[in-house]
């Protein structure tokens, strides 16, 4: 069977003034459509790379990624980005934000009734339609990221890519996040590769967790299928053995294989113990 997104034997460099750096050496997996993809590895590894080599931010110098048959070339509109750092436009309201996206990938068929049909339909979904008048200087972290995730789901991308969309966020906030995500992705059935460093995040989250070595020249460790049932509860999860089996399988990883011997390793160490 074709997959619906492959990364496909990628390998980038950046050049320095040090000469060039091989950040990612023959990186290669495949997601299916509708699939929830996590990157996990240790900081710097390489993660987010991976994650700009699909929104097609950085070219490889081997190698490359295919979406649903064609090669990615350069960013579109079917592979939308999350950041950690919302990246709102301070002088526009939560409905400006959406709206301006919206137009965007929409304006030149559609009219300005249906755009705003589907402004105001994303602005629902990550249950932020009160606010649709606030400014980003007027929401909190969470709402900020809702905006952003509305943002790039009122895109209709084929492809929802998040760049540790939680990571500034409080405990609470992140695990409502989570359950929201989890909701939508269910009603939407979009295919999403997200990075993150949470491995309870990645489990609870994710079918399938994909595992990088350290870099430099950082390739793919191992990939752990996620067998819990959908819909997952977190309260539930936290009494499920599979759900254990997934997280120390990952901390596993990371600690042996993704981790350099030294402070990461003997931080994981504690981590886990
Ligand atoms: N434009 C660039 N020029 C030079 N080096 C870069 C560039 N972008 C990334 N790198 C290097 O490539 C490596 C991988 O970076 P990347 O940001 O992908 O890692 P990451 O796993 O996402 O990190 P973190 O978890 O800390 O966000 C790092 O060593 C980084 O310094």
């Amino acid at each position: 069977m074709t997959p619906y997104l492959q990364v496909d034997h990628a390998s980038v460099e950046f050049r320095t003034p040090r000469g060039l750096f091989r950040a990612l050496d023959n990186v290669n997996f495949k997601v299916s459509e509708g699939e929830f993809v996590s990157l996990i590895g240790h900081s710097g590894c390489g993660k987010s790379t991976v994650l700009n080599l699909i929104a097609g931010l950085v070219e490889p110098t081997a190698g490359g990624v295919v979406l649903n048959g064609r090669e990615v070339a350069g960013p579109g509109p079917e592979r939308a980005v999350v950041f950690q750092n919302h990246s709102l436009l301070p002088w526009l309201t939560a409905y400006g934000n959406i709206h301006l996206a919206v137009e965007k990938v929409f304006g030149a068929q559609e009219t300005a009734a249906q755009l705003k049909a589907r402004t105001e339909a994303a602005l629902e979904l990550v249950g932020l339609a009160k606010a649709r008048d606030k400014r980003p200087h007027e929401l909190s972290g969470g709402m900020k990221q809702r905006v952003g995730i509305a943002r790039a789901l009122a895109m209709e991308p084929k492809v929802l890519l998040m760049d540790e969309p939680f990571g500034a966020l409080d405990a609470l906030t992140r695990a409502n996040l989570q359950d929201s995500l989890m909701e939508i992705q269910a009603k939407l059935k979009c295919t999403v590769v997200m990075v993150t460093h949470d491995v309870d995040e990645a489990v609870l989250l994710s079918d399938r967790v994909v595992m990088m070595t350290n870099g430099p020249a950082a390739t793919i460790g191992e990939i752990l299928d996620v067998k819990l049932p959908r819909p997952r509860q977190r309260l539930k999860l936290a009494e499920d053995g599979e759900y254990h089996r997934a997280c120390a399988a990952i901390l596993r990883f990371l600690h042996q294989g993704g981790a350099e011997r030294g402070h990461a390793g003997a931080a994981l160490a504690l981590a886990v113990g």
